[in-house]
């Protein structure tokens, strides 16, 4: 059977943790490794807590999950014995994680926290592989959601997009619930309309043959309220305040 090890424990871990034991994967068969969390994430899911040499030693699939700046402070005393690393660790190219793991078995990829329902849109960009290792990893992502190849050169953007993506519609979301409150709606009903209402459209965008454009169109009655709010956006460039928002994440040098 597989092992997955992870070194790191945070959020984006625990995301992928949860993926995966949501697709039947047994904690027996997860492995953590990080100096504070690892022990209370053995309480609340069963998973293995190993120093990270035991844990490599004992994975087929190690995924790194820290921050971008830890990778030298990590990875210096250990040996990755070729095993199949697969980095998360935004801005961090192919070049560095071979450098710093001495393998040649990698993938640098770019989940984002939808992973934990299985519904995550991942990047990855990879070495050649072996035979087992590609399928170990097909495997593994296959778990997590749908994912895309991508050269390293669009690796900023799409983390932008789709890795920083779900804060901004978290953002959006907060916004529309609470401008539902300064206008009269009980909190809970004004959180629980909103988030509905992005994921039903979401569903609805996915599911036509329409475009995002045309499907706005489809909601705007002639002489309605909508036109009235599509206007305002307009007035106050929300399609610029996206892309400069973008532009900021874009340009964010991780270390
Ligand atoms: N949070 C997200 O949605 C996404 C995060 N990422 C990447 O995931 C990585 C982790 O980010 P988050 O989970 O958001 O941060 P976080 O702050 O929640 O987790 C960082 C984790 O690093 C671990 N750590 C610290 N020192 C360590 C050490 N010496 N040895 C082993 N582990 C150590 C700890 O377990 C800590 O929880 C980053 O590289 C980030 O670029 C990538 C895509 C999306
Ligand atoms: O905030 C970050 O740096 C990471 C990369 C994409 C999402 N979270």
């Amino acid at each position: 059977m597989i092992k997955y090890g992870f070194i790191g424990t945070g959020n984006m871990a625990q995301a992928m943790i949860k993926g995966l034991l949501g697709k039947g994967v047994s904690a027996n068969n997860i492995a953590v490794s990080s100096p504070r969390s690892a022990a209370k994430l053995t309480e609340k899911w069963g998973v293995i807590s190993l120093s990270a040499q035991k844990l490599i030693d004992e994975s087929s699939l190690i995924v790194l999950a820290f921050l971008p700046n830890q990778l030298e402070n990590v990875t210096a005393k250990l040996d990755f014995q070729d095993k199949l690393v697969v980095s998360v660790l935004a801005g961090i190219t192919l070049e560095q994680l071979i450098s710093a793991t001495h393998t040649t078995q990698i993938v640098r990829t770019l989940p984002n926290v939808n992973v934990a329902i299985n519904q995550g849109v991942t990047a990855f960009s990879k070495t050649e592989l072996t035979t087992t290792n590609s399928t170990t990893f097909k495997i593994f992502s296959d778990y997590l959601g749908s994912s895309v190849v991508l050269a390293e050169s669009q690796f900023a953007i799409f983390s932008a997009v789709a890795g920083s993506g779900p804060a901004y519609v978290f953002k959006y979301i907060d916004a529309l619930a609470q401008a539902g409150i300064a206008n009269g709606l009980e909190a809970k009903l004004a959180t629980d309309i909103a988030t509905q209402t992005v994921l039903g459209s979401a569903k609805t965008l996915a599911l036509s043959t329409q475009t995002a454009k045309e499907l706005q169109n489809a909601v705007t009655s002639p002489g309605g309220s909508t036109r009235a709010g599509l206007d305002d956006f307009d007035t106050h460039n929300f399609d610029d305040v996206i892309a400069h928002a973008i532009k900021a994440t874009v340009e964010h040098k991780h270390l």
